[in-house]
């Protein structure tokens, strides 16, 4: 298999990061943070992306890394690093074996906040270079809605290896798929999942668990025939994506579900187990550009459960121009047989209101 040493490094490297996003979730202090751009961060996602780049550059020392969070917050404010510190030295997988191929515990503070500053890469369209969001979703984790950690390794600009950690999410494929999954505190019992592909080996999903990889099965989207049927995923925010626009496409497609609205690339995860179906990401109508690691592993995950993503214009999804996806607007995924369909109503729809 293409990539078995990249795919084993990530799976690991996002279930000790996810294991580590659900202790700060059960604790009292989540060292909430308001970013330049007023969103949140936590010590969880400061936690997880040192302990996921530390994984990276344990395994592949010369891969660079596209990440979203950097260390700047955490020189400037002792207590705050010191908090993170603690939650990543408790943060082990259970298994030693399965520790130790990741790198085992990062040594000093400094090499964790040099962990954290390595996720500077200016992206681009050669080589490789890994997309980390280590909690996507940051609002739906402190909600106690959906959030993912998430990993994607590009080659050459292409999402290749793609994993998301999904800590809210029921471990059940077919779980029937509702409003209520976004905004579940219940993380314990039939919760948990890991998902990953790599690209042209198909996508597989397996409990979260908290050592070794347990066994994982195929996933695939729902051979969706008629449309009406469908179920669309959607952002809880409506900042992020135009709630308007979604309703208008939805209602022209005959779809008559009301949308399941959640946080993250658990979307992206949703669709790819036949859960939902369509995932619409319409622009919000400020200017903005979509990050790549928002969209890179769910993409491959998606591509290889059977189905198409593209921008909102049908355009072909560019991860080789930088950190952002700025050559794009919006994003649509669908099951393949229905993709045209579904671009074709989004196009009427945004063309409508130009
Ligand atoms: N105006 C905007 N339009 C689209 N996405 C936005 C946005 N502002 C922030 N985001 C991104 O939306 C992500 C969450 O997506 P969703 O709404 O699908 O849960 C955030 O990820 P983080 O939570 O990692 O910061 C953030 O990167
Ligand atoms: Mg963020
Ligand atoms: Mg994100
Ligand atoms: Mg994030």
């Amino acid at each position: 298999m293409a990539y078995e040493k990249e795919l084993e490094l990530a799976l690991l490297a996002v279930q000790r990061a996810s294991l580590l996003t659900k202790s700060v979730f059960s604790s009292h202090s989540k060292g909430t943070l308001t970013k330049s751009d007023a969103s949140p961060v936590t010590i969880g996602d400061f936690g997880a992306q040192a302990l996921i780049i530390a994984s990276i550059k344990h395994a592949f020392p010369e891969d660079e890394v596209v990440g979203e969070e950097d260390a700047g917050d955490l020189r400037a404010n002792d207590s705050l690093r010191d908090l993170v510190w603690e939650l990543v030295q408790a943060s082990k997988l259970e298994d030693g074996a399965a520790e130790d191929r990741i790198g085992g515990p990062i040594k000093s503070k400094d090499a964790m906040l040099n962990a954290l500053d390595q996720g500077d890469s200016a992206g681009g369209r050669k080589g490789r270079i890994w997309a980390l969001d280590p909690i996507d979703g940051t609002k739906g984790f402190l909600r106690g809605g959906q959030y993912a950690v998430c990993l994607a390794l590009m080659v050459d600009g292409v999402p290749t290896v793609g994993v998301l950690g999904c800590p809210n999410l029921p471990v059940d494929d077919k779980a029937p798929l509702d409003s209520s999954i976004g905004a579940d505190a219940d993380s314990g019992e039939g919760k948990g999942v890991l998902f990953s592909a790599v690209k042209g080996e198909g996508a597989q999903s397996r409990p979260l668990g908290k050592g070794a990889l347990q066994e994982a099965q195929k996933i695939s989207m729902s051979p969706l025939t008629n449309i009406s049927e469908a179920t669309f995923c959607e952002s809880v925010e409506s900042g992020h994506s135009n709630h308007g626009d979604q309703a208008n496409i939805a209602q022209r497609l005959g779809i008559t579900k009301p949308s399941v609205r959640m946080d993250s690339q658990a979307k992206y995860a949703s669709i790819a187990r036949g859960a939902g179906d369509l995932y619409l990401r319409l622009p919000s109508g400020k200017a903005y550009e979509e990050k790549i690691w928002d969209h890179a592993a769910g993409v491959v995950i998606v591509r290889e459960a059977g189905g198409e993503v593209t921008d909102a214009y049908g355009k072909p999804l560019d991860f080789g121009i930088g950190r952002t996806l700025k050559e794009n607007k919006g994003i649509v995924g669908a099951p393949k047989a229905v993709f045209p369909k579904v671009i074709e109503v989004v196009r009427e729809v945004l063309n409508a209101k130009a």
